[in-house]
């Protein structure tokens, strides 16, 4: 089938969230995890490519994003969408910018729009600065992020020492205006050199006049959210004509596990809450791991009752990440989690689990990558863009969620397993 538009997500909660807002449209949506070794055969009218890319050093990044365009391409996709996260999570460096510039390079496009809002999950952006709930992002808690601290709401100035190109702005009057004022406001940018437009968003009504504005661009960027409206835009025109066949619920086994790396307040709020239920719980530190290794983590688990769901976590406050990070700095300590908890998915497969609740963007590609999965399906969203998916691993179907750090109620652990 003719893929319509063909989307880079560079991490794998965010490629779920992506995948699962589209798929609200009812529209079938193909996640693949990494980009296929093979070329494209079958494709679906919406394409995900799932990469873990967000914090890699910037010519890798470069590099993979590229070659999941080739795929795309190859594919016969014609138009493009480079997914990052709602909270613009980003180093000076990159790789958002950069990523988006190599893209727009191969495909010799002059312009692209920057959209992260995500008004459902309280991420808007007014005058350029981006909002957390009521909050400036400098000031949400996404300051503290282990890999990536935000301490910058401005889009424009986050954006600009990642380019090399002119940065500008579609403020909110622009978007209120409506489709055809904010097309004739981006031609006027692209008149100015202005490669790189940021665009305000608020509310859910500002994403469609920006998805239809924009709809015939090659490519666009930004969180999930503006790209919700596509498959209705494209489905009105006649392009997509056929809607995906109900996907049944597989009826698998309960045992599961919940593995937790985030280090987001939402994450910290849902392991205090499963952890309240009494439910079996095992706490990581990287200060151990580094001594240990993953062995007593594993024996842990093998004792498990995994029809009790056990919970494994490394999710901790900033002054603790702060002073693991001191001792280890920033790439070991999280590289010592991401192994166990990889570890563990492994050995929980190995021991039955059949469901899988991970948590934290970078934790989701480490487990992912450690099941061997290349191919998710998207099912019944959990919470806003955090959908189960299920796929194979190991010659077993499995059920697996991966949340965005900031994503999800405190209930979201016990939600997740009441859900399937
Ligand atoms: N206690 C801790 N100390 C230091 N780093 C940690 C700790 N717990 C988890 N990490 C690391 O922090 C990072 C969290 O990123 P991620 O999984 O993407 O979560 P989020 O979705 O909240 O951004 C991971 O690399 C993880 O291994
Ligand atoms: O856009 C979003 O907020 C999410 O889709 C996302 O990318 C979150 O990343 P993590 O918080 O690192 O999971």
């Amino acid at each position: 089938m003719t893929t319509l538009l063909g989307c880079i997500a560079d991490d794998f909660t965010g490629a779920t969230d992506l995948a699962g807002l589209l798929a609200r449209s009812g529209v079938q949506v193909s996640l693949r995890i990494g980009i296929p070794d093979t070329p494209p055969h079958e494709t679906a009218p919406f394409e995900v490519i799932a990469l873990k890319c967000r914090t890699a050093p910037v010519a890798d990044a470069v590099a993979e994003c590229r070659a999941a365009l080739a795929w795309l391409q190859a594919a016969g996709t014609e138009r493009f969408f480079w997914k990052y996260c709602s909270t613009f999570d980003s180093t000076p460096e990159g790789n958002i910018g950069p990523v988006a510039e190599a893209l727009m390079d191969d495909l010799a496009v002059q312009q692209t729009i920057y959209c992260p809002a995500f008004p459902e999950n309280g991420r808007s952006i007014f005058m350029g600065n981006l909002f957390v709930g009521r909050e400036p992002l400098c000031e949400s808690p996404m300051k503290d992020h282990p890999l990536t601290p935000m301490r910058d709401s401005n889009l424009m100035r986050l954006l600009e020492p990642q380019v090399t190109r002119p940065v500008g702005l579609a403020d909110r009057l622009s978007v209120a205006k409506g489709a055809a004022a904010l097309r004739a406001e981006l031609d006027q940018l692209s008149l100015k050199g202005v490669a790189h437009v940021v665009v305000d968003a608020v509310a859910d009504e500002d994403l469609g006049v920006i998805a239809q504005a924009c709809r015939d661009m090659k490519l666009l960027t930004g969180g999930s959210a503006v790209a919700m409206p596509l498959p209705a835009l494209y489905r009105a025109d006649g392009a997509l004509a056929f809607d995906a066949p109900r996907m049944e619920t597989p009826n698998l086994p309960l045992a599961a596990v919940i593995l937790s790396g985030s280090c987001s307040a939402m994450t910290n709020a849902q392991v205090a809450a499963y952890r309240a239920t009494g439910a079996p719980a095992l706490q990581l530190h990287p200060l151990v791991l580094a001594q240990s290794g993953p062995q007593p983590a594993l024996d842990w688990l093998s004792r498990q009752d995994l029809g009790q769901a056990p919970l494994i976590y490394a999710t901790a406050d900033p002054a603790s990440v702060r002073a693991a990070q001191e001792q280890l700095g920033r790439d070991r300590a999280g590289e010592l989690v991401e192994n166990v908890l990889a570890a563990c998915a492994v050995a929980a497969r190995e021991k039955g689990a059949r469901r899988f609740v991970v948590a934290g963007g970078e934790t989701s590609g480490a487990v992912t990558q450690a099941l061997a999965v290349d191919r998710l399906d998207i099912g019944q969203e959990i919470a806003p863009g955090v959908p189960w998916t299920f796929c194979n691993t190991g010659g077993h179907r499995i059920a697996l969620t991966l949340k965005s750090g900031n994503f999800g109620q405190p209930t979201f652990f016990i939600n997740a397993l009441e859900a399937l």
